[in-house]
């Protein structure tokens, strides 16, 4: 995939961390060019030399971009051999020539998101290339000398299991959903967060996502500073290295990898990053597919099975079971891989259903974050206390 981008391409440029990211790719080209090219479209050339420069202005951002929109191609044919039908960008085409005094772009199938995970990501994508250059990696990777020490997530999930007999508690602090609008007013992350811990969590769940989930690294940060003894899981939609390192410095204990969104390869780098930085990688899958894909790759620990269908947002907890059957549970059970079940756990005969199906831990969201006191919550999610007191 190297050398995409043509040698005469002068602007900025960066190199991603990773192989989904070894492209040389001019970043932040879209902006870059729209303002570029936008600004010299207001002021109107008054003499034949400045109409000859806007000229070649142009040419020169509708050359990048187009390179830019190749690798995005790249990219997304990568992806979708493997079955993941997320594009991590808008495959927006070739940008269009100038036609008078705007430019626009035709809604079309190309540039709408198909579902909402795709909408997510897409908005993630802009928000992490504005925050990477806000505080690029050498930056934070000099952070983490003071971020605090990794505590073990999988440890403590494995610990409660063999405690209680029940699935090991990931408790999640989510605000609101897509799928189920706000869950709860009056939101104090670190009150629900003492609360789950005395209802007897193994772990947390923290969403970090602002525009869909209300959530944020502040929320983490705080959660974790207030001493909360449970490890942290941070529900974000990870597509660059970056994020992993800055929810390492905010003191997650554990990150999410998302197959639906993740090639192969992008997994297989970010597992290693998270070793190196002492984190849990949770890798969660939707479907057969993706189960086999990761089952295929060396050093996973951690599996999340979600029940929400993230493209309908149906919620099926059989599919829990349906992944667990025959070679898959057979493989899992041999390489000592703890499953956690997730979405839609609501009952005490939920639990014992996805238990039954061979799950050793569960993350639990809207059941629990609704009632007036989450951590009793948890008590009638299990039908019986679980905390050590
Ligand atoms: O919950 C959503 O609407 C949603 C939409 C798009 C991507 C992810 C989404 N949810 C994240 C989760 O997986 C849940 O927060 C988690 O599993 C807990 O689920 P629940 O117990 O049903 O709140």
């Amino acid at each position: 995939m190297e050398g995409l981008v043509s040698p005469k391409v002068s602007l900025r440029t960066t190199f991603y961390h990773g192989p989904n990211f070894s492209i040389r790719r001019p970043m932040n080209l879209s902006k870059l060019n729209r303002f570029s090219v936008a600004s010299i479209r207001a002021q109107q050339p008054e003499t034949k030399d400045g109409a000859a420069m806007v000229s070649a202005v142009r040419e020169e951002a509708n050359a990048l971009q187009m390179k830019e929109w190749e690798v995005d191609m790249l990219q997304n044919e990568v992806a979708s051999s493997q079955g993941i039908r997320i594009r991590r960008r808008p495959p927006t085409g070739p940008p269009l020539h100038y036609v008078g005094p705007f430019e626009f772009r035709i809604q079309n199938e190309g540039n709408t998101p198909r579902n909402i995970l795709e909408k997510i990501i897409w908005h993630k994508d802009m928000e992490v290339s504005q925050l990477k250059e806000r505080r690029p990696l050498h930056a934070l990777k000099k952070s983490l000398e003071n971020a605090p020490p990794s505590r073990d997530f999988t440890g403590a999930l494995k610990e409660a299991n063999l405690r209680t007999g029940l699935p090991g508690l990931i408790a999640e602090v989510k605000k609101a959903s897509p799928s189920r609008g706000i869950l709860r007013e009056d939101f104090d992350p670190v009150e629900i967060a003492q609360s789950y811990e005395r209802g007897g969590a193994a772990c947390l769940s923290v969403l970090t996502d602002e525009k869909y989930f209300k959530g944020s690294f502040e929320n983490l940060e705080a959660i974790r500073q207030a001493g909360v003894k449970c490890p942290l899981l941070c529900k974000e939609f990870v597509i660059d290295a970056w994020q992993i390192y800055y929810a390492r410095i905010k003191g997650a204990d554990a990150i999410l990898l998302i197959a639906a969104v993740l090639p192969d390869l992008d997994i297989r780098y970010m597992v290693k990053i998270c070793k190196m930085l002492g984190l849990a990688a949770l890798v969660e899958v939707h479907d057969e597919r993706e189960m086999d894909r990761v089952l295929g790759i060396e050093g996973i620990e951690l599996i999340g099975i979600n029940n929400r269908n993230l493209e309908t947002f149906e919620v099926d907890i059989s599919n829990t079971r349906k992944l667990l059957e025959g070679e898959r549970g057979q493989l899992i059970r041999q390489k000592d891989i703890i499953v956690v079940g997730e979405s839609g756990l609501f009952t005490p005969d939920d639990i014992a259903y996805v238990q039954e199906a061979g799950v050793k831990a569960v993350l639990v969201g809207e059941s629990i974050v609704k009632q007036s006191d989450p951590g009793k919550g948890i008590t009638g999610l299990f039908g019986k206390e679980i905390s050590l007191s």
